[in-house]
């Protein structure tokens, strides 16, 4: 049996493009068996257990192997993005012994697929003698950035924090310092060094997969394709085989059936991701320019993060609406306005007629979701690569309008109010939808028989020589 082995790093947002690349490749081609081999830690990573346990259940093609979960004292790291490369780290030991087991019950590994965050498992891969490849969770810019970044990195001995100013690299447009890649803003993080190790990585690979389609990004696409943004080594091949979409949703379908009473393209949809939080000030600034603007709106609200650092990386508790919005909010918007604690199904919620915009926190998955539905945007960042995705979505793609922030990185009742005005009803907002409505239709277009995000995936399976 020809297995391919999948490894995603824990967090939801992660996970799902993985596990649904893997049942795209089952579609596709039947005669391969995939595992994947899944690490489900303590910690807060959205609802993937959930997504895990019906996955396997309505997928027997696909096996999930558990790796045992290794047990982090939170209180040493600063943020998700330093504990999961450290989990991944120590998990080194459990991959090989699964890599063995599988091996041992007779499945020749035709490859070994992992997530940027578990480069740490390529170097074992390797004196195993498997072809590793990447997926890619995040689009072919920020791919474009972080193969190119051994070579900022090389330029400079100061932080991208501190340096106010742009930064070039090819196929990509100026990005502020600033909004560079989480990760990579302090030279002195153990967070930098991980992401220079794995930037290098990524070159050695024997190819990318990434979940994005030519047409979205072609810019940073030929630049890697050219081998411009790695130009000491050849850089490996990158198969473009987005989008890809978690087919079902966990959360609240009251919200859907609340939609179904709005009008077409009338209701503002604001989400910030599985971990996205804000605090009790600028949950209620979001309320009183949601109230402001007289728009429809369905708003996904979560407690604020705790003051209690060991309690940081737990999932959030049930949100005390009462307490966290402003008096009365909930009873004079009750007519054109809808909140769902926590968790909403939102592949299901954008894909509905009602929506006509999205406040996202600029994730990966959530862009695609809502390029896939042609639901213009609007750019609301908070970590990790986001900041980076909202220069592109708004300089580049033009699928978003930026939300300016205040000196403090607050948001304004009066900034919330207009930008989602500007999407509903401003001429701002129709130039984006149409942008929108026309990524959709290339979006279906790469997915069709022929297309090219097909034609990558045939490329990507020829090359694992099984054929
Ligand atoms: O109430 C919610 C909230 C989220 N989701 C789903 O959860 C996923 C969230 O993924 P994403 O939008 O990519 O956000 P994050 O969970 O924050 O993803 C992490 O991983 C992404 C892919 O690498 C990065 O782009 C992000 O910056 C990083 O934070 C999406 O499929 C959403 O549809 C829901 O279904 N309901």
């Amino acid at each position: 049996m020809s297995t391919i082995v999948l490894y995603p790093s824990p967090g939801m947002g992660h996970l799902v493009s993985m596990v649904e690349f893997g049942k795209l490749i089952i579609k596709h081609h039947p005669s391969f068996s995939i595992t994947v081999l899944t690490l489900i830690p303590s910690f807060n990573t959205g609802t993937t257990a959930a997504y895990v346990r019906h996955t396997s259940a309505t997928f027997p093609t696909i096996t999930f192997h558990h790796l045992p979960d290794i047990p982090l004292d939170p209180n040493l790291f600063p943020s998700t993005e330093g504990i999961v490369p450290e989990l991944i780290r120590q998990s080194n030991p459990n991959v090989k012994h699964a890599l063995q087991s599988i091996i041992s019950s007779s499945s020749n590994i035709v490859a070994f697929i992992i997530d940027l965050f578990c480069s740490p498992a390529l170097t074992l891969a390797e004196k195993l003698n498997f072809r590793v490849y990447y997926f890619f969770t995040s689009g072919a810019c920020c791919l474009a950035q972080l193969l190119y970044f051994p070579i900022l990195d090389k330029t400079t001995n100061q932080s991208f924090k501190d340096m106010n100013t742009l930064i070039h690299s090819p196929g990509l447009p100026p990005i502020p310092s600033l909004d560079m890649i989480g990760p990579l803003l302090d030279r002195t993080s153990t967070v930098y060094a991980a992401f220079l190790e794995f930037s290098n990585l990524l070159a050695k690979s024997n190819g990318i997969i990434v979940n994005t389609f030519d047409s979205m990004e072609p810019k940073a696409i030929k630049a890697i394709a050219d081998g411009v943004c790695v130009p000491n080594t050849p850089t490996p091949p990158i198969y473009c085989v987005g989008p890809l979409l978690a087919t079902v949703g966990d959360g609240s379908r009251e919200c859907l059936n609340w939609l179904d009473l709005q009008p077409r393209g009338s209701v503002v949809y604001l989400c910030f991701g599985s971990l996205g939080v804000f605090s009790s000030d600028q949950l209620k600034e979001i309320a009183k320019g949601l109230e402001m603007s007289g728009v429809r709106f369905l708003w996904v609200v979560r407690s604020p993060p705790s003051d209690k650092k060991e309690d940081r990386f737990l999932p959030p508790p049930e949100p005390d609406l009462d307490v966290l919005l402003p008096k009365g909010f909930l009873d004079r918007t009750k007519d054109r306005g809808f909140v769902v604690k926590n968790w909403a199904p939102q592949v299901v919620v954008l894909s509905h007629k009602s929506i006509g915009g999205f406040v996202t926190h600029c994730g990966w998955n959530s862009v695609l979701e809502a390029v896939s539905f042609g639901v213009p945007m609007v750019a609301w960042p908070l970590y990790a690569e986001q900041r980076f995705n909202k220069v592109v979505l708004t300089e580049e793609m033009k699928l978003a309008l930026p939300i300016e922030e205040l000196k403090d990185g607050t948001v304004s009742a009066v900034e919330v109010e207009k930008r989602v005005r500007q999407l509903i009803e401003g001429d701002e907002g129709k130039f984006v939808r149409e942008i929108s409505t026309m990524t959709k239709e290339e979006a279906t277009l790469a997915l069709s028989d022929g297309g090219s995000s097909r034609v990558a995936l045939s490329k990507l399976v020829a090359s694992l020589g099984c054929f």
